[in-house]
């Protein structure tokens, strides 16, 4: 069996024009046009080209784009009061501080200082207790973008067995906890775990969530399970060449292919789908602001 290649790049593009759709109506109907502001500190060239895509991508969209640039000697109480601006302007709806912040800066702070209302990585503590509580919030972007791929592949998840391999606040325990809320039977393991292969064999899900290049192997999977890989690790390539690199996930592509009924692919998976998510809670959060519904299309 050749598993089904999701198309998580298609997939976003796809949420891309449904949030477009909704900012235009924004607009039309309530004369209101969401903004994003989106703070970069320091010079990571990773981050610079993430921060740059988001940018691009929210004006295609048709939402104002805030950029923020700050150096990376920036003090914390400048970077704190940065955020305090953002919060009290009307004209931004959605917040992302790009992470990780350079050494020296706590990161925690700022996410407890960012708006609830206008977290729209879902980061901040009460939108990670309110997803607990199954109360209404904003959701962390990649376990949001996963569930969408799932949900669209499988339908209804109830009864179904998941594993989330890794339990980091940003995507391995907000993605156990939507899962819980979808009723699929959740087990979260991580570094300790026993016998995780044996754990993932059992699985009809799979979210490999744990930063190790294709540390999940083909031998693990359930014969037509659904794989969703998370991981984005840059690894040496000289088969392409001296000082060449590519992208590749926590599981092994090629192996799980295989078995797997449906698998996502690095890149051009999940990664795409974080970026649409981002634009598509940015859409949910003036909704919100502006106590409008919060169109279906947008959430999982
Ligand atoms: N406050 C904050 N929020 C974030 O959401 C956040 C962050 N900080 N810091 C960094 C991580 C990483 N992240 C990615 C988003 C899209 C791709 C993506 O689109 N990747 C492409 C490939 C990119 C490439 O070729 O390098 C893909 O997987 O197809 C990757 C990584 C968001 N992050």
């Amino acid at each position: 069996m050749v598993a089904e290649r999701i198309d998580g790049k298609a997939f976003a593009a796809g949420l891309r024009g449904q949030v477009a759709q909704e900012v235009a109506r924004l607009k039309e109907e309530h004369g209101l046009t969401p903004g994003l502001a989106v703070v970069l500190v320091g010079e990571d060239p990773a981050s610079q080209v993430y921060v740059r895509s988001k940018e691009k991508m929210t004006v295609e969209v048709g939402m104002n784009s805030y950029a923020h640039r700050l150096p990376a000697d920036v003090s914390q109480g400048e970077l704190i009061s940065l955020v305090r601006t953002l919060n009290a302007d009307r004209a931004v709806n959605g917040i992302l501080v790009q992470f990780p912040l350079p050494k020296g800066l706590d990161q925690q702070q700022v996410i407890e200082t960012i708006s609830v209302v206008k977290d729209v990585d879902g980061f901040h503590p009460q939108n990670a207790g309110r997803l607990v509580a199954g109360m209404p919030g904003l959701v962390p972007c990649t376990p949001l973008g996963c569930m969408m791929l799932l949900k669209d592949r499988l339908g209804d998840l109830s009864g179904l067995n998941a594993v989330v391999i890794g339990r980091s606040t940003i995507v391995g325990k907000p993605m156990a906890q939507l899962l819980t809320n979808a009723s699929a039977t959740v087990t979260v393991a991580h570094s300790r775990t026993k016998d995780l292969p044996e754990v993932v064999r059992r699985a009809d899900i799979v979210i490999a969530a744990v930063g190790r290049p294709e540390m999940v192997k083909g031998d693990w999977i359930k014969p037509g399970a659904t794989v969703i890989d998370v991981g984005i690790n840059r690894i040496d390539a000289p088969e392409k060449g001296e000082g060449k690199t590519r992208l590749v996930g926590d599981v092994d592509f090629a192996g799980a292919s295989q078995v797997a009924g449906a698998i996502t692919p690095v890149p051009g998976g999940v990664g795409p789908m974080t970026i649409a998510c981002l634009l598509a809670n940015t859409v949910t959060a003036t909704c919100k602001a502006n106590g409008l519904p919060v169109p279906a299309v947008l959430t999982a």
